[in-house]
């Protein structure tokens, strides 16, 4: 053999490659039960029917930014379950349920990648508690909404989730428009951070179609990944530049563009991000604006995002976890559960007398 006095030329800024369950395993470790099963199926049906304007009622993905303590999580999700009962007439209830954090620069970049928030990144037990919180939650009766980042990870959660959403930071990926080709679930495609549509509906389109592309399978073996495309892309408006996009004239440029480019002009409006100039506390005045434009007659909003937890507000990661808050964000802030039930039941207030009227 050649020996060469050559310097390395491969993986120069690798670590390491640590081996990583594959999704068969850590599936058979944690099994989708039939309630589960019955949960997602049920839920994505209900998500399609509102996108194809067959079910009146909006459908609202509430929940923390993101997902770091599940006794608290699971704590969040039985109260969220009892309220999405009581308003089932009205509205869709799915809740948030994000363990991928997409940073503009750096920081904790979400459960899965380091469930310990201690810069561990025990990303293989990560994985299995995420899917055990998935499980817990479907289990009580209450679809679960992700934000698909990693495009590998569906692989392992796929099967838990009702619906799906693209980041503002992704959207324009190719990679990410891929998967959502494949994605089992309607996708919710962000507006740009700078506020650009076109990118969320060339997304859209995008992931509309076939496409071909290397990822993994089931068995964890790297495969060609040959999609049929994915039907139920639709636009999220999350604001853009500090400017917020929910307002009648910002919906109606949404709806105009996605027509132009034959696409069913469904929008749903996020109530966080620049919508509400991250301020938590704004966030029921846009979801106020947004229902009196549905009650005024507007039938292709179909849906809106809350960033909602127990407690409002958020929180630095401390080291001593004794000395943090139970039930508060680490990410972005959010409001507490109360102003939560009250946006929610306020909403569903204002739409019961005009559901009927949504229809054709
Ligand atoms: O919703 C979450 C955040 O807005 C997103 O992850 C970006 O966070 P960052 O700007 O704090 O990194
Ligand atoms: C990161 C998020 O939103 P956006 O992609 O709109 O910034 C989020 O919803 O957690």
């Amino acid at each position: 053999m050649t020996q060469s006095n050559q310097q390395p030329i491969s993986n120069l800024h690798i670590a390491a490659f640590d081996p990583m369950p594959t999704p068969e395993a850590i599936q058979a470790q944690l099994p989708l039960s039939a309630k589960a099963e019955a949960t997602v199926s049920q839920g994505r049906a209900a998500l399609i029917n509102i996108l194809d304007h067959k079910d009146p009622r909006p459908f609202v993905v509430v929940g923390p930014c993101s997902i770091h303590d599940p006794v608290a999580g699971l704590d969040y999700a039985r109260r969220l379950k009892a309220l999405a009962d009581d308003v089932s007439d009205a509205l869709m209830i799915v809740m948030r349920v994000y363990f991928e954090k997409p940073r503009t620069t750096v920081g904790w970049k979400g459960y899965i990648n380091d469930p310990d928030m201690d810069d561990s990144f025990k990303v293989d037990a990560g994985m299995a508690k995420a899917r055990e919180f998935l499980l817990a939650v479907n289990e009580l009766g209450l679809p679960a909404g992700t934000e698909a980042l990693d495009p590998i990870s569906p692989q392992y959660l796929g099967d838990l989730i009702a619906w799906n959403a693209i980041g503002a930071r992704t959207t324009e990926s190719q990679t990410h428009r891929e998967m959502s080709s494949g994605l089992s679930t309607p996708v919710g495609f962000k507006n740009g951070t700078n506020g650009d549509l076109t990118i969320a509906i060339n997304a859209i389109l995008s992931a509309s179609r076939p496409h071909s592309f290397l990822g993994i399978n089931s068995d964890g073996r790297v495969a060609i990944v040959r999609t049929k495309g994915n039907p139920y892309g639709h636009i999220v408006l999350r604001g853009g530049d500090g400017r917020p996009n929910y307002d009648t004239v910002s919906v109606t440029l949404a709806e105009n563009a996605m027509t132009k480019a034959k696409l069913l002009p469904n929008v749903i409006v996020d109530c966080s991000h620049a919508n509400s100039n991250k301020n938590p506390e704004l966030q029921p005045l846009v979801m106020a604006d947004v229902i009196g434009q549905i009650v005024a007659g507007n039938k292709n909003i179909t849906g809106l995002m809350i960033e909602s937890n127990l407690i409002a507000g958020n929180q630095p990661i401390l080291a001593d976890r004794s000395q943090m808050t139970y039930g508060c964000s680490v990410t972005d802030g959010c409001v507490n559960w109360d102003t939560t039930e009250q946006m929610i039941r306020e909403a569903a207030d204002r739409l019961r007398p005009i559901l009927a009227n949504r229809l054709g």
